[in-house]
């Protein structure tokens, strides 16, 4: 995120010092109130208020100033430029806000670039709390977010990510790590394309101009705006040039969005949905509420754009940020992707698809996702809410339009409701827990909650869950020769979501994709001879079955004094023609392939 110095290039100094006379005249409009009694703040300065003071990430900013000068209930008053602004880091005061309070909390920030990308607040994550938003987000949850809508895109969801498969094998023959948050973001990006216009943006021209239109998008919306912020230097955007950055992002995305709706209208769709995919995408839906009109809401055009673009940012982002940092921490925690891994292939036990049913059995792999996202929420700060009236919070008084940041990021880190929260321990999700993203207590909110919470959770855990037990089925996954767990940079970098900011490389070793075996097959060969320990190469056999190289540890059970000395046995070569003919089918069907 911004720092001062970054914020202020050296020519508009003198537009500072040429604002003095108007600091003097803020300074005296803003500092408290006696009569008042305001949350505890930091000590600010004129006109950049405590701007200066947060350095780094501000999940991160807001925490450590929060830890310093904040109520012990979790609430202080921090001054974002001129804007007074609450910071809530602790459960108490999240559920104030979220619940308590939910309605006089429930607006948003209605800042110039959010009006501008959002059609001027006709969209349903920045539009006035009211009927407007509650007829667009109803049409968002019902028509992609509902569980029904969200189960018709599971074949589709399937197709995609097996796509990606072969590309997962390529680098691994090629010898080459793969970079695990590029795919993260192009799995997202493309299943919510095909859920949102009925057509991915991969290739080609359109498909490069695609792709800088969202870093584009991810830049400005990770931008400091002065007028935001300090009002009377918003001047210093229009040198800055971020502005006019701002009107043609938002000019470009128009046009896309335009040329989305027209190949829609007139059927020329390049990439029509595969009818085994079976669902009506995002586009098709609203264009069939906009013609027949019968909702009691006007569907006009910005309308129908705005929440495209709303199912297309709000999803892409934070759902690959879940799938990256999963798959980061199971690369430091190999432990912990092992038993991840052993619950998939037991729930899975040979079947080539995986589906939503399975899916649900596979309590330790939610349990992973959970505790990532606990520690690396891709919203660290929930979207900010503004105040719609004077409130009286936890015995301050919190005037109307003061912006608020709940900092989920600090909540879901609290020492005083969490035991060693620093350390990643799915299993505090099991067992006696009956806390989850639905039953919380307000500790566990990186969806947020309320009024307002996000809409989105079944959609993305749907691709999340897909695509993490797929990866852990196929493959067998590794840090890049010679590095340790212990080197994986876990720093996060802000643009739509929190990403790793070094981004993460892998190897991944097929397990059956490539070599055609089934894992049953695998099984009779640990029932034999222990736990299997490594797969190698696999060849065709003379009677037409496979052969292939198993190193095994010999289980506990079998384990002598003469075993334990070689403890580690291998099988070679070894046919697996002798196995019930079925599989042996099935297996050189796999090979057919
Ligand atoms: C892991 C994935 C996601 C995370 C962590 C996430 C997180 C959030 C958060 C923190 C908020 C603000 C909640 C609040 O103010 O209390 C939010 C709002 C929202 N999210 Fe998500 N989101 C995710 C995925 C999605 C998806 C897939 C969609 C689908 C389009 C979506 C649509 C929205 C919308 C429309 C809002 C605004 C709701 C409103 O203001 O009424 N999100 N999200």
């Amino acid at each position: 995120m911004w720092s001062l110095m970054e914020l202020v290039p050296l020519y508009s100094l003198p537009l500072i010092l040429g604002a003095a006379f108007l600091l003097i005249k803020w300074y005296n409009s803003t500092s408290p109130n006696t009569s008042k009694k305001l949350p505890p703040s930091p000590p600010r300065l004129p006109l950049i208020g405590n701007l200066h003071q947060l350095k780094g990430t501000v999940h991160e900013a807001f925490l450590s100033a929060a830890k310093r000068y904040g109520d012990p209930n979790g609430l202080m008053l921090v001054y974002i430029g001129t804007i007074p602004s609450l910071v809530v880091s602790t459960t108490e005061a999240a559920r104030e806000i979220l619940k308590t309070h939910d309605i006089a909390f429930a607006d948003r920030p209605a800042t110039r670039m959010f009006k501008a990308i959002s059609y001027n607040l006709k969209d349903s994550t920045i539009t006035p709390y009211g009927e407007h938003w509650r007829q667009v987000k109803s049409i968002l949850t019902l028509h992609l977010l509902s569980n029904k809508t969200v189960h018709s895109f599971e074949a589709m969801r399937r197709r995609i990510i097996a796509g990606y498969l072969s590309e997962i094998n390529q680098c691994f023959l090629s010898n080459k790590p793969l970079d695990l948050t590029s795919m993260a973001f192009s799995i997202t990006n493309d299943i919510t394309c095909m859920a949102a216009f009925g057509r991915t943006y991969n290739d080609g021209e359109i498909g490069r101009k695609f792709k800088k239109l969202m870093k584009e998008i991810s830049e400005m919306l990770a931008t400091f705006y002065f007028e935001d912020s300090i009002p009377q230097l918003a001047v210093v955007d229009i040198l800055r040039g971020v502005r006019s950055k701002v009107d043609w992002v938002v000019r470009t995305l128009d046009e896309f969005l335009t040329g989305a709706v027209e190949e829609r209208l007139s059927k020329t769709n390049p990439d029509p949905v595969a009818p085994e995919d079976g669902f009506k995408p995002f586009i098709e839906v609203l264009l069939k509420i906009q013609k027949e009109d019968n909702l009691g809401i006007t569907v006009d055009t910005e309308v129908l754009k705005a929440l495209l673009l709303d199912a297309y940012i709000a999803a892409t982002d934070t759902t690959a940020s879940v799938l990256q940092w999963v798959m980061t921490e199971f690369l430091v925690n190999p432990d912990i992707m092992k038993k991840a891994q052993d619950e998939v292939r037991r729930v899975l036990n040979g079947k080539e698809d995986i589906t939503s049913e399975d899916l649900d059995k596979m309590t330790y792999l939610k349990a992973v996702i959970m505790e990532s996202t606990r520690l690396h929420p891709p919203l660290p700060i929930l979207l900010p809410r503004i105040a719609r009236q004077d409130v009286n919070l936890m015995g301050y008084d919190i005037a109307k339009d003061t912006r608020v940041y709940v900092n989920v990021y600090s909540i879901m880190r609290d020492p005083n409701v969490w035991d060693q929260p620093e350390k990643f321990l799915p299993e505090r999700f099991l067992g006696e827990s009956s806390i989850d993203f639905i039953k919380h207590n307000f500790e566990l909110l990186p969806f947020g909650a309320g009024r307002r919470a996000c809409p989105g959770r079944i959609y993305s855990m749907a691709i999340d869950e897909m695509t993490l037990a797929t990866f852990l089925y196929k493959f067998e996954w590794s840090l890049p020769q010679g590095v340790k767990p212990e080197d994986v940079d876990m720093e996060g970098t802000f643009g739509l979501a929190n990403h790793k900011k070094v981004p993460l490389l892998v190897v991944g070793k097929p397990v059956d994709e490539l070599i055609g075996i089934d894992h049953r097959l695998v099984g009779d060969f640990v029932r034999e001879f222990g736990v299997a320990h490594d797969l190698g190469s696999v060849s065709s056999a003379p009677d037409g079955g496979f052969m292939c190289q198993i190193t095994t540890t010999p289980s506990p059970v079998a384990r002598s004094s003469e075993d334990s000395a070689a403890s580690v046995r291998s099988v070679e070569p070894s046919s697996l023609s002798d196995l019930p003919a079925e599989r042996v089918k099935k297996n050189q069907n796999h090979k057919q392939k």
